[in-house]
């Protein structure tokens, strides 16, 4: 299986603090990773580096093969625009947006005229359960539909890889499960590879691969759930 999104001996330091101790991680087409572990071992010190957010004091992040982690601030904000999608803890929906347009925009921004990318947009509604919710303003969503709507924006560009940060962290369970289950099957279903970052053992038990970070160090990584 190729290798999609891959970070080797990631250093990341805050002053006194070691976020990220010599991580390396592989993640495959269409492979779903979940990130665990305890507050402040790093988890999302992780994903923001593997996202191009975070620049490593250590280490290198290759995206196909490619190092992102030395391009200019242009280059790597275009490509995290491109080839990378995001959801978010709370939506982050623009509330004065209907469903449709949030979904569309990130294809505006790419330069995809209004008509065409919102048709591209309104493709994601149906896979992800929110048919007829496309003219709705984000106010006038629950959280759970919110966040499939963010799905959708998240996938529109047709990422490499999607990033997704305690993305049920704000959800009840029944919700969140409905949420994660759609986000890993239709990311999967779309090519694009997940990592996602979580608390809930529940949630991290829908990808294929869970991995332990304690300290800034990977301290297990494991295809089965954790308890
Ligand atoms: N901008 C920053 N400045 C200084 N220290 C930071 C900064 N960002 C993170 N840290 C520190 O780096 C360590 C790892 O933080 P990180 O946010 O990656 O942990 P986490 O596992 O995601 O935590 P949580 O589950 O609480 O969100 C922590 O000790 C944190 O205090």
């Amino acid at each position: 299986m190729s290798t999609v999104l891959a970070g080797y001996g990631l250093v990341k330091k805050y002053d006194s603090t070691t976020a990220l101790a010599g991580v390396d991680v592989e993640v495959h087409e269409r492979d779903s990773l979940a990130i665990m572990g305890p507050s402040g071992s790093g988890k999302s010190t992780l994903l923001h580096t593997l996202a191009g957010i975070i620049r490593p004091d250590g280490g290198q992040v290759l995206l196909r093969g490619d190092r992102i982690d030395k391009l200019g601030e242009n280059r790597l904000s275009a490509l995290r625009r491109k080839r990378f999608g995001f959801v978010f803890q709370f939506g982050q929906l623009l509330p004065e947006l209907p469903a449709e347009e949030n979904v569309a925009l990130p294809l505006m921004l790419e330069g995809v005229p209004r008509k065409e990318a919102v048709e591209r947009a309104r493709r994601w509604f149906a896979p992800l359960g929110l048919d007829g919710l496309e003219h709705r303003r984000p106010g006038q969503l629950s959280g759970g539909q919110a966040q499939r709507v963010a799905i959708a924006r998240a996938l529109a560009v047709e990422p490499d890889v999607v990033f997704a940060d305690e993305p049920t962290g704000a959800l009840d369970q029944r919700t969140s499960d409905e949420v994660v289950r759609l986000l890993t099957s239709v990311t999967r279903a779309s090519g694009a590879a997940l990592v996602m970052v979580t608390h809930d053992a529940d949630v991290a038990a829908h990808c294929d691969r869970i991995l332990q970070v304690r300290d800034g160090r990977i301290s297990n990584y494991s295809p089965f759930t954790v308890a």
